[in-house]
């Protein structure tokens, strides 16, 4: 649904896209993470058409919308009818209702009436603002606007969603809501492409998770295989009854005798097959074994260090 190959987008003096790639699935939710000032943003608004990046490709759904250093406006326009887009920092009309707000946006995208009162009921159902259609947006909740965005951005029927941070702010009654929202879109077939500095908002909902860092995709991968790569770095603490003295050599092993015959090895990675080889050839006995799993909070921060 979105590849993007080799993407570069200098500002002034900031590389803020730094030959990225990256792709989207069809049905995929993905979530985009990155820290604050990663190209998150830069990245949504290029594949837009938006801004203008300087080298590399885009592709959405079939079409090549940026090649060479220009945009195919013809393809980008066609490109765009098929997407939804809910931007960062988007402002809504405060003297309009929910009902009159999709009612303007369905206008622009000409959306026949009778199938524009339609669609409206249903988005507002869909997003929880059945009750609140008739009230001013001026006075409504942070997490009532996100979901008013999330209607905007749904009214045209889209294949594809782009969503720029679209739980930040909320609580955390507000995020669960709008991760069913997205499950929702996922079961209806789209596919959905999500940004956040905040590694919670893509828990639990994301398919694929891709890691912005600098301007590059650090990596590309569910939650759980990034988990995986780390535990293998996890850190071990096993304590060995022996009669002959513990001799490891590794590096960054530390071995301390613990009284008589005992031994506790603190390493930072994997040494159950080497502990297993010295107990099985020295007659060596394991008396404990911890391992220490870094948290997915830890594992995200080490990537973005
Ligand atoms: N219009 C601009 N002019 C100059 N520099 C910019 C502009 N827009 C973004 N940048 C810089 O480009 C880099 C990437 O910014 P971008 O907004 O894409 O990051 P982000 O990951 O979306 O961050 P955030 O979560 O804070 O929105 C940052 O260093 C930012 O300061």
């Amino acid at each position: 649904m979105i590849r993007i190959e080799n993407l570069v987008k200098v500002y002034k003096d900031v590389r803020a896209l730094d030959g990225l790639n990256l792709e989207v699935k069809p049905g995929q939710i993905y979530g985009f993470l990155g820290p604050n000032g990663a190209g998150k943003s830069t990245t949504i608004l290029s594949t837009l058409g938006l801004i203008f990046p300087q080298e590399g490709r885009i592709q959405l759904f079939e079409l090549e919308v940026f090649a060479n250093g220009k945009f195919d406006e013809g393809s980008l326009v066609e490109a765009k009818k098929r997407i939804g887009y809910m931007p960062e920092h988007a402002t809504l009309w405060d003297f309009l209702t929910p009902e009159q707000t999709l009612d303007v946006i369905a206008d622009a995208f000409g959306i026949p009436r009778a199938e524009k009162e339609r669609r409206i009921n249903e988005l507002l159902d869909l997003v929880g603002l059945k009750e609140a259609r008739r009230r001013k947006v001026g006075k409504f909740s942070k997490g009532m606007r996100q979901r008013l965005l999330l209607a905007q951005a749904l009214i045209n029927d889209p294949e594809l969603l782009i969503l720029d941070e679209p739980m930040t702010g909320l609580d955390p009654r507000g995020i669960a809501e709008f991760k069913d929202i997205i499950r929702e879109q996922k079961k209806a077939g789209k596919t959905v492409f999500f940004s956040s500095h905040i590694l919670a908002h893509v828990e639990e909902i994301c398919d694929t998770v891709g890691v912005i860092v600098k301007g590059k995709l650090r990596v590309e991968d569910n939650l759980d295989s990034i988990k995986r790569e780390f535990l293998r770095k996890a850190g071990y603490t096993i304590v060995l009854e022996t009669n002959v003295p513990v001799d490891f050599t590794g590096v960054e092993w530390k071995v301390t005798p613990l009284g008589e015959k005992k031994y506790r090895i603190v390493a930072p990675g994997d040494i159950r097959e080497e502990v297993h080889d010295f107990v099985a050839s020295r007659g060596a006995k394991i008396l404990t074994m911890q391992v220490k799993e870094p948290s997915l909070e830890e594992i995200f921060l080490k990537m973005v260090e």
